[in-house]
């Protein structure tokens, strides 16, 4: 269980990956033993800094399907906005029927909305590694990431694809999705292009910035990816 400080003046950072370590140091994770029987146990605290890819790329770029990769091999939480916006769709809540109509428009659900989700799911979770995959989608996205959590993300991923690529694999993609579709794809295309591509401009500016080429079997791209995240020790990344 992760919950959030105010205050870790008393943290090091011990690996050299780009982390924004102003804002980490502010606000950072404190985690909990969740050994059984919880209540009884001595509670020790140990202060770890999470370690954050943002996974961008247009629809059918092959997000998830590299997500599931990196999971495998190097233990990370896989978050996909996209996952847990449809989650919220199917359990009726109050702001399914506007997430659902925004989705078949293609167009980007309210930053604070999909943060509070993902935020959740970061909160629960004892894992310190975390894919955000389809997020930040917009400037508006990750402005509001970055002053909701006080945090940037250690590196960014951006799978590189041609339209007709893309649009090829999303009619393939046989999971009943509403926007899966050739007029909500062409939407989500020219979405993409004005809102999410500025968003890949800047973390390249920043030198965060992973540009994968996302045309190739799954492995072949793969192995553009695997080094990325080989460097780094993760062990070694946080503070026990
Ligand atoms: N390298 C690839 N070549 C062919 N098809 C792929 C490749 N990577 C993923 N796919 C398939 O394309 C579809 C979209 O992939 P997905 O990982 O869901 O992309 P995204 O999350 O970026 O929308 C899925 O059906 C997936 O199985
Ligand atoms: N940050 C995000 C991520 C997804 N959404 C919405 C709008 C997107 O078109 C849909 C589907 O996103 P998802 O990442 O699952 O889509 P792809 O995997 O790229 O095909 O969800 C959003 O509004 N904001
Ligand atoms: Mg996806």
């Amino acid at each position: 269980m992760w919950r959030r400080v105010a205050s870790v003046s008393h943290l090091t950072f011990a690996h050299n990956s780009t982390v924004n370590k102003n804002a980490c140091t502010f606000k950072c994770w404190e985690a909990f033993t969740t050994e059984i029987p919880r209540k009884e146990k001595t509670t020790y605290q140990t202060a770890k800094t999470p370690f954050i890819t943002f996974v961008l790329g247009g629809p059918g770029s092959g997000k998830g399907t590299q997500c599931m990769k990196i999971v495998e091999n190097f233990g990370f939480t896989h978050l996909s906005a996209g996952d847990l916006l449809r989650r919220e769709i199917a359990s009726n809540s109050a702001d399914g029927i506007m997430i659902l109509n925004t989705i078949k428009e293609g167009k980007i659900v309210p930053s604070e909305l999909t943060i509070k989700l993902i935020q959740k799911e970061m909160e629960s979770s004892d894992n310190y590694k975390f894919l955000i995959d389809g997020f930040p989608r917009s400037e508006d996205n990750r402005k509001a990431f970055e002053q909701i959590f006080g945090a940037e993300p250690d590196n960014v991923l951006f799978f590189d694809c041609p339209e007709d690529e893309m649009v090829k694999r999303v009619l393939n993609r046989n999971q009943g999705r509403v926007d899966d579709n050739i007029d909500t794809i062409k939407k989500r295309l020219k979405v993409f292009t004005a809102l999410n591509l500025p968003v890949v401009n800047y973390y390249l500016e920043k030198g965060k910035l992973y540009k994968i080429n996302g045309v190739g079997t799954v492995d072949e791209i793969y192995k553009q990816v695997h080094p990325v995240f080989s460097t780094f020790n993760f062990e070694k990344c946080c503070v026990d």
